[in-house]
């Protein structure tokens, strides 16, 4: 169950909002005829494509249960981009899925989250970060249980 909701998080808040390449040979886009010259540098629009109502229906919705079948995390799915894709993908995601869930499992046993007068609803994200985050952080009650 921790790991829907963690697979969610990232959906809807990855950790940048594309991955950059470079482009090593002259590439015809079929569909559209463009041609992307080799030595282009190419950003991949990870947000745009975690929001893109083909492959996550009602993309603005947390929706853990979207993950429940296991194939959008898939390596091989071009849809789901967290972690990047490909050679140069990172090295760490298991260990971080491993971290993330002992982590997130020993402060949930612990401690109750619950939103406080200061929580921004709905969130709102800086414009100007190169990272995904909300403008103003993201002040939450959290109590001893
Ligand atoms: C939730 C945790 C993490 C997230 C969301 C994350 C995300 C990413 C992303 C998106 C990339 C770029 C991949 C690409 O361009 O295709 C990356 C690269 C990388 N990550 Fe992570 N990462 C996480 C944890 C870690 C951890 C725990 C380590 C090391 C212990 C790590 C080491 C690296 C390294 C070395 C690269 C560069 C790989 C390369 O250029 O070949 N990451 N990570």
């Amino acid at each position: 169950m921790t790991l829907l909701y963690f697979l969610e998080t990232l959906r809807r808040y990855p950790f940048g909002p594309f991955l950059n390449r470079k482009c090593k040979e002259d590439y015809v886009i079929k569909e559209t005829g463009l041609l992307i010259e080799k030595g282009t540098p190419i950003l991949i629009p990870i947000d745009g494509i975690h929001n893109d109502p083909e492959y996550y229906p009602d993309p603005e919705k947390f929706e853990p249960d979207r993950f429940m079948d296991g194939s959008k995390q898939n390596s091989m799915s071009c849809t789901y981009l967290p972690f990047g894709i490909g050679p140069r993908n990172c090295i760490g995601d298991r260990f971080g899925i491993i971290c993330t869930k002992v982590g997130l499992t020993y402060f949930l046993k612990n401690f109750k989250v619950d939103r406080c007068d200061d929580t921004p609803v709905p969130l709102i994200l800086n414009p100007k970060s190169p990272f995904i985050m909300p403008i103003n952080g993201l002040k939450v009650a959290v109590r001893k249980i």
